[in-house]
């Protein structure tokens, strides 16, 4: 990052959070004001790459935009070292950078972006300005609580329909998505439409119509018949032709017809494009068209949905293999049920599932085995090299890791020696007390096991102060006493701030940082949840930053990556959302069950949904698993690499289960 724009943002407005991306003209950083914690995109003009007219030009054109599906410049900021736009933050990312994920999107989330497109597109044609360079890395994403919205941007090399015809630099721009009169420096807002419809193709089909060098794509563009694969509706099929014309004159006119023929072609379509789906994973989310904004959830809904996680319905788990789900999901669920039924029905122990309930089996007459008692509901489940770490509504508890391992390390042991007759008894485990709280509190731990951040909720519900432990010593450090955890700068106080709202979430964001989640409220009406305010502390308790996100979010859980987090959003219960925090990007997967508990590993994600099916993602967002685990689930977490323990709870009773991952043949490379 550039040392002197570091400097002289230190002394501004805003906080750098990172360097988003490289422009021709200079570097992009993401930044959040320093009093209103919003997100801004500041982009870094370089004087000498970027001369003032054209500088001029570009900023002439974006002040005079305001629309939603534009992103909005607010303010040009100099310093003495140069000069940046202040623009609104895009945490998507662009087009193309969705487009190459390799997670498929929806053909709806497909429309939306390009009727979101077309509106910005009217909305600039309308003042007289024609985009001249449409194409995926010119778009930009936001996430809202209906899925992303596409706003278009750069409009570096933008005409306004006056200037002269065959100026040029109208010849410029990608020839992929140039309309024929454009190669003759010719433009309209029909050539803009030309660039929308290849997008659309290349959305829909994976790919683009023309290919090839610049100069065999300008022969395409001008003379070769547009081929569109079968599998695109046929009512999008026209569309695409309208707009793939050679001719301006037989296009469609405006945007806002090419918005209203995508619109009747998706109704038509409907059918079509749920068929084409039903065989691919996608973003399962109800979408309309076009975009109806809807960015809040109503406080009490979230309430509601998160009252639900925590009191799960009742269900003996351990003592009964029909608890185990299993029927009709599948030969994996039935593997599972199987190992389960045979360990618990016939005392053979193949490997694979090992669980650890809370009434002894000894109990209907069957072989003692280790037991793990479960004073109450596990809230939150952190293993971390100490142990692992087991939070109730107002407790810590440690359980050894040993543990754990030894149960999985047992399961490999006899299925490679195939001696499925034997029960190896385990050690019976008492956890240990490792802080107890007279109030609700949240508690996040560092990746080494070293601190952790603690928010004992106040009674007032309003504020909340976060403070820190030494976990070598297991003992809470004071406000003002000097931190002597190892790895730490010895000498540094402590300080226990306050939080800006009554958090519902700590994450460690790396061996040093601890964020603080809480939602954001609106101020008109204090019942509904616009998004979540992140205040990021170091671990001596020194506010660092505050920022928030825009859609809100009623899960989160750290990654094994330093600053990307994993969240669960109310509203979307077919989805997951990857989040990373420097610089901010998020990216919202569709999955196909309704999962209530996520957990983060270093090979990908766990997804929990309440009935205990289980879904397994890699780190780019795919399928690699499917199983049944135990129902009533009421925290998950990932035993590196291959274990995963779920707590559950029922009939005032708890357990905790391990399953060896490397048993269920899941398609994971560890
Ligand atoms: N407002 C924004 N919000 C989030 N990311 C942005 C924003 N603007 C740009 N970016 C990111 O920064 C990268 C560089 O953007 P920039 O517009 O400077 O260059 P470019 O798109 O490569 O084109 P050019 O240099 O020709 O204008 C983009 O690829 C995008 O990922």
């Amino acid at each position: 990052m550039s040392y002197l724009l570091v400097r002289e943002l230190k002394r501004s407005k805003y906080r750098l959070l990172g360097l988003v991306g490289q422009g021709q003209f200079g570097r992009v950083y993401c930044a959040s004001h320093r009093k209103t914690g919003r997100l801004v995109a500041l982009k870094e003009l370089d004087k000498y790459r970027f001369p003032t007219h054209k500088f001029l030009r570009e900023l002439r054109f974006l002040l005079s935009l305001q629309h939603a599906n534009i992103v909005t410049c607010h303010a040009l900021e100099h310093t003495p070292t140069g000069r940046y736009l202040v623009m609104d933050y895009c945490e998507g990312g662009t087009l193309r950078g969705l487009m190459e994920e390799e997670i498929q999107l929806h053909p709806v989330q497909c429309l939306k972006l390009t009727v979101d497109v077309l509106l910005g597109l009217d909305h600039a044609h309308s003042r007289g300005i024609v985009h001249c360079d449409i194409k995926p890395e010119n778009i930009l994403l936001t996430l809202q609580a209906d899925g992303w919205t596409a706003r278009v941007s750069d409009f570096g090399i933008a005409h306004l329909h006056q200037e002269s015809l065959g100026d040029a630099s109208g010849n410029t721009g990608s020839p992929a998505y140039m309309a024929p009169e454009r190669f003759y420096g010719q433009y309209s807002v029909k050539s803009d439409l030309y660039a929308v419809g290849i997008m659309l193709f290349e959305l829909l089909a994976g790919h683009r119509p023309f290919s090839g060098v610049p100069a065999a794509m300008m022969s395409a563009h001008l003379n070769q018949p547009v081929k569109i694969p079968a599998t695109i509706p046929t009512a999008l099929q026209a569309v695409i032709l309208t707009a793939l014309q050679k001719l301006p004159a037989r296009r469609f006119q405006s945007a806002a017809q090419m918005v209203a023929a995508v619109q009747v072609a998706a109704n038509a379509a409907q059918l079509e494009l749920e068929q084409t789906w039903a065989d691919s994973r996608l973003l399962r989310s109800p979408l309309t068209l076009p975009s109806s904004v809807c960015r809040s959830v109503q406080k009490d809904a979230l309430q509601a949905e998160v009252q639900q996680l925590v009191t799960v319905p009742i269900l003996t788990v351990a003592t009964n293999p029909s608890t185990l789900a299993g029927g009709g999901l599948g030969e994996k669920h039935e593997q599972v049920y199987q190992v389960c039924r045979r360990y618990i029905g016939c005392r053979t122990y193949p490997g694979g599932f090992w669980a650890a309930g809370a009434v002894p089996l000894e109990n209907e007459g069957r072989s003692s085995l280790a037991s793990v008692r479960l004073p109450k509901a596990v809230k939150k489940l952190l293993v971390r090299s100490q142990g692992c770490f087991a939070m109730t509504q107002r407790s810590i508890y440690r359980f050894p890791i040993e543990l754990f391992q030894q149960g999985v390390a047992q399961h490999t042991q006899m299925a490679q020696q195939h001696a499925a007759s034997t029960i190896v008894p385990l050690q019976h485990a008492v956890p240990e007390l490792v802080a107890e709280f007279s109030r609700d509190f949240l508690a996040a731990i560092d990746a080494q096991g070293r601190w952790m951040a603690v928010a004992v909720l106040e009674p007032d519900k309003v504020t909340s102060a976060l403070g820190f432990w030494n976990l070598s010593q297991m003992q809470a450090l004071k406000p003002g006493s000097r931190s002597s955890s190892s790895g730490s700068r010895s000498g540094s106080a402590i300080h226990s701030p306050c939080l800006t709202a009554p958090p519902f979430h700590l994450a460690i964001a790396d061996s040093r940082y601890v964020v603080a989640f809480s939602h954001i409220v609106d101020q008109g009406t204090h019942s509904y949840i616009t998004g979540v305010l992140l205040e990021i502390f170091t671990r001596r308790g020194d506010a660092v930053s505050a920022f928030s996100l825009p859609v809100p979010l009623r899960q989160v859980v750290d990654s094994e990556t330093p600053y990307h987090i994993v969240a669960l959003e109310p509203g979307h219960t077919h989805s997951v959302l990857l989040i990373s925090l420097k610089p901010l990007k998020l990216l919202r997967i569709g999955v196909d069950i309704v999962p209530i508990f996520v957990a983060s590993a270093s090979w990908g994600y766990v997804l929990m949904a309440a009935d205990g099916q289980i879904v397994l993602l890699d780190r780019c967002g795919r399928v690699t698993g499917r199983f049944a685990g135990p129902a009533s689930p009421t925290a998950i977490a990932v035993l590196e690499p291959y274990g995963l323990l779920i707590a559950t709870w029922g009939n005032g009773e708890g357990a905790l289960y391990t399953i060896d991952l490397r048993q269920l043949d899941v398609g994971l490379v560890f």
